[in-house]
């Protein structure tokens, strides 16, 4: 397995250009399968998702080309609709292909997906709404098996803002007759990103990142170029770098839109911030101070993928912080990790109290989750000694030339295999 070995307390400064969005690239690469021709979508991060999502599409036939990051897919040559079970399992994205497919072959059959280990991650949402745009659906050992000859547009109310139903019935719907509503629908930057790809593909889906979408179903979609928007939750982890070292790191290829409740929670522990609409300076302070509230909150609130980056940080606070995760039952299986490295955190259900100590020290840790373990990395880089961070392939799924870009501002990382 895969270790990171980090030697901490090197102040990190200079310059990061951010890939693009896992959270974007991977919906979009599931919708290149809607039309029966060639798409090219260009900022495409190299994490090994995308790896996972192109040997799926490659699985259902199509042919996928990949340069630098540059992907081509051409969809014509699609011949199944079985999803191989050990890839869907291998990542949650993979249950995205259910709308894509259905809409594409009428047709599907996938298993339960994988995905990080953060809570149960039910689909029942994206089950309902299917069957409320007419897809005929049988659960069974595992799989799923689902029909939709004659898929009709629905006024769909989703009883949470689900990021991944909303786009699965987004791409379901864009073929079926009529004209879908999705009520109480996701706001993340990446869903507008998708309408974007979709509505150059042909599509017409009015509102994304509001909380009412419209998606007025069309016969034909065309082939389409498309560049993934940048990677807020990348972003915002290098901003933590910065600030958890003292550091002063300016971010390129940022959409500061998307990181503004990141942006104001690192200024409320002292980081000073200045930017304009694509570049980031972030300076880090020498005394981090506490955050007396911070609440995981769907956008535009403060992002569940970026909680325990942000939790590393306040480990080293000159007080009490508190976080409350509020989307994901799971998500603080960082936080025994944090301890060992000599963190004073204590939680009671979904809130965690951390008292901050005066110094991390380096310890041989787990990473359990994609986030959850950047955040061992984070506090490896401050922390005093070394630090070893094992099973970091959950990391990989989500960082593109991690430890290239930090050994370039001044880390001192390296990966055993
Ligand atoms: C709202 C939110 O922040 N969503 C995050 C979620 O998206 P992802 O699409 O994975 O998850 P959802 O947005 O669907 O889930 C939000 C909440 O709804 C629940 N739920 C969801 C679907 C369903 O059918 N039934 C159900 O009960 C989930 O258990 C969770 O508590 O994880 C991604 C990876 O960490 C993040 O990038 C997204 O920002
Ligand atoms: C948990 C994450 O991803 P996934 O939904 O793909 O597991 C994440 O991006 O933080």
């Amino acid at each position: 397995m895969s270790k990171y070995i980090i030697e901490g307390g090197k102040k990190l400064a200079g310059e990061i250009a951010v890939s693009g969005a896992k959270n974007s690239v991977l919906p979009i690469l599931a919708a290149t399968v809607l039309n029966n021709d060639i798409n090219t979508v260009f900022n495409v991060p190299d994490i090994s998702d995308l790896k996972v999502m192109i040997k799926i599409l490659r699985a259902v036939g199509c042919k996928v080309d990949r340069v630098d990051n540059i992907v081509t897919v051409d969809s014509r040559t699609l011949n199944t609709v079985r999803i191989p079970e050990e890839l869907v399992r291998e990542m949650r994205s993979s249950i995205i292909l259910m709308g894509a497919m259905l809409a594409r072959c009428q047709e599907v059959e996938v298993s339960y997906p994988g995905g990080c280990e953060i809570g149960p991650r039910p689909i029942d949402f994206h089950l309902k709404a299917l069957k409320e745009l007419g897809a005929e659906i049988e659960e069974s050992h595992g799989f799923i098996y689902c029909k939709g000859n004659n898929l009709k547009g629905a006024d769909i109310q989703l009883d949470y803002p689900s990021v991944g139903a909303t786009e699965n019935i987004m791409l379901a719907a864009i073929k079926a007759k009529g004209t879908t509503i999705i009520r109480n629908a996701a706001k993340e930057p990446e869903i507008i990103d998708l309408q974007n790809y979709l509505n150059a593909m042909g599509g017409k889906i009015y509102g994304a990142g509001t909380s009412i979408i419209r998606i007025d179903g069309v016969d034909h979609l065309n082939s389409v170029e498309h560049t993934i928007i940048p990677d807020r939750i990348v972003a915002g982890t290098y901003m933590v770098a910065s600030g958890i070292t003292g550091g002063e790191v300016v971010l390129k290829n940022i959409e500061v839109d998307h990181i503004q409740s990141i942006i104001a929670k690192l200024r409320e522990a002292g980081c000073l911030i200045y930017n304009n609409c694509t570049t980031l300076k972030i300076i880090g302070p020498k005394i981090i101070s506490p955050i007396e509230s911070l609440q995981t909150i769907p956008y535009p609130g403060f992002p569940t993928d970026m909680q325990a980056q942000v939790m590393s940080l306040l480990t080293i606070a000159n007080g009490t912080s508190i976080i409350s995760e509020t989307i994901f039952e799971n998500r603080f299986k960082h936080v025994p990790e944090l301890v060992r490295m000599g963190a004073n955190i204590k939680t009671v259900g979904n809130v965690a109290v951390i008292k901050g100590v005066s110094q991390l020290t380096g310890a041989k840790v787990t990473a359990k989750d994609l986030r959850g373990g950047a955040c061992l990395l984070l506090a490896g880089l401050a922390a005093k000694g070394t630090t070893i961070v094992d099973n970091i392939y959950h990391i990989d799924r989500g960082y593109e030339k991690l430890e290239e870009n930090l050994t370039s501002i001044g880390a001192n990382i390296r990966r055993i295999e």
